[in-house]
């Protein structure tokens, strides 16, 4: 197996004495999408901020490659969205970039044209690929992302979970993301990890939907959404007789 580009190493994370993630273990390899769902306060952002060196473990640890870059798209823009300033000057932040590369990532997050645009005419959906441009920026090896469809529609979502796909073919980069809506990225990602301070179950995303762990915390929900997938994604569906 190809050496991970993290990995954590029985980790875990406490604020004030109280232990919000608990012995976890989880490697990314190369060219992998990995999605961790799980209920609110159930530590998913808190894993990707220790994965990226943002929290300090309280025990365990966490190895990255030598020279990993990391390309982080936080939940929402770091900046006040009604400052007067456009797409290019926010992709200079905080460190100028030509523009070759800033046109490089905007095409690659999928908003082409987008440099002159002022940040405050820019909907959801686009504010969210420009924080991805921004992640682009410094050609990473790994995409970290927390919540990159909060507030989009489904339609939008499925979209950004694409263009996600699509970087990946591009690239080869990693993606390692959290996300409240197995049934729609299910279909872009490898490997998905539930999450409730503790690794619940993971594996395939067919499997962890219908694992009891995952149904204990979301109930059956999704169900319909999930009969819809299959029906329209996977008409060969068959039970690969996975176990938990
Ligand atoms: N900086 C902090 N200081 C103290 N407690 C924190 C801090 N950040 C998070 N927590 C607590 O740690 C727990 C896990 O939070 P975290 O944000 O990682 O969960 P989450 O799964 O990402 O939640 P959500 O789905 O609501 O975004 C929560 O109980 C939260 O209140």
């Amino acid at each position: 197996m190809t050496a991970p580009l993290i990995r954590t190493d029985r980790l875990d994370v406490t604020y004030g004495g109280r232990r919000v993630l608990h012995s976890i273990d989880l490697a990314i390899a190369p060219g992998e999408i990995v999605t961790i769902v799980g209920p609110n306060g159930s530590g998913k952002s808190t894993l990707l901020r220790a994965m990226i060196g943002a929290v300090r473990p309280a025990s365990g640890g966490i190895r990255r490659a030598p020279g990993l870059r990391i390309g982080y798209v936080p939940q929402t823009l770091p900046v006040d969205p009604h400052l007067p300033m456009t797409v290019r000057r926010f992709l200079s932040l905080p460190r100028p970039v030509d523009d070759a590369a800033a046109d490089a990532a905007l095409s690659r997050a999928g908003l082409p044209h987008a440099g002159q645009a002022q940040l405050s005419s820019l909907s959801g959906g686009q504010r969210q690929r420009i924080l991805l441009a921004r992640a682009l920026l410094n050609d990473p090896h790994i995409l970290v992302l927390d919540e990159p469809t909060q507030g989009l529609d489904q339609a939008g979502s499925a979209a950004f979970y694409r263009q996600i796909e699509a970087i990946r073919a591009d690239t080869g980069c990693a993606v390692l993301m959290v996300s409240h809506e197995l049934h729609v990225v299910m279909a872009a990602s490898d490997r998905v990890i539930c999450l409730n301070g503790h690794v619940c179950c993971e594996g395939h995303p067919e499997h962890v939907a219908s694992a009891p762990e995952y149904r204990a915390l979301f109930g059956t929900g999704t169900g319909g959404a999930l009969a819809l997938y299959r029906h329209e994604h996977s008409h060969h569906h068959h039970d690969h007789g996975e176990s938990a």
